[in-house]
């Protein structure tokens, strides 16, 4: 079986990037939400990202946002991979990878239970309904339209709660914000690495 992808977002700092490429995680992923805690600019996320050896993605997080300035901030930083929570339309992904960028569709909990099939996008992840927030949702939801494919488990997971989950949930990989800071939008190097491994005990 494939080991569990990780994805750590909300990095803004050399010190965290370097501690989650040390740890071994898959993606590291930088913010781009107006209003989010871990905001950084287009500069600051490519001086990081040129930090990150190929074989780890960078991504790029977006929340209804045009898809031009989508594209023109994802490409001034470098990034390989371009994740959307809303605002997109039908077309906006393959846009994306007409430009070479790897994609991921994320959908809160409710919008992925009535829409499941609507992920154009190469990979899904599942949030809470508020991405970014730190709040988990009962993932038992899933038993009655389990995800086919690729996908990424997100809300509130921490190094505490993850490895239950992935057992629970067996998603393809998880994502984590809030559940590695050690206060709201400061990311903790010790956390990212129990983090990482309460995963792979899972
Ligand atoms: O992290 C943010 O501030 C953010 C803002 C806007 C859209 C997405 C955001 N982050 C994504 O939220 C989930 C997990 O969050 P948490 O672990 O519950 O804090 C993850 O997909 C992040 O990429």
């Amino acid at each position: 079986m494939r080991p569990t992808y990780i994805k750590i977002c909300g990095l803004s700092t050399a010190e965290t990037v370097d501690a989650a490429i040390r740890a071994g995680v898959d993606a590291v992923g930088f913010v781009f939400a107006p209003g989010s805690p871990r905001l950084i600019d287009a500069d600051t996320a490519r001086t990081l990202a040129a930090r990150v050896p190929a074989q780890v993605e960078t991504v790029g997080v977006f929340r209804a946002q045009p898809v031009d300035e989508v594209l023109a901030t994802a490409s001034r930083a470098g990034l390989t991979t371009i994740q959307l929570h809303g605002g997109e339309d039908e077309n906006s992904f393959e846009r994306l990878r007409a430009e070479g960028f790897r994609t991921i569709r994320a959908l809160d909990i409710s919008t992925y239970l009535e829409r499941p099939d609507a992920s154009p996008a190469d990979r899904l992840l599942i949030d809470a309904i508020e991405p970014g927030g730190g709040k988990r949702f009962d993932t038992g939801l899933l038993q009655a339209r389990p995800p086919g494919g690729f996908w990424l488990l997100a809300g509130g997971l921490d190094p505490d709660n993850v490895a239950a989950a992935v057992r629970a949930a067996r998603p393809s990989g998880v994502d984590v914000s809030s559940g590695v800071e050690s206060s709201r939008g400061v990311k903790s190097v010790e956390l990212i690495r129990a983090f990482v491994s309460a995963v792979r005990t899972a």
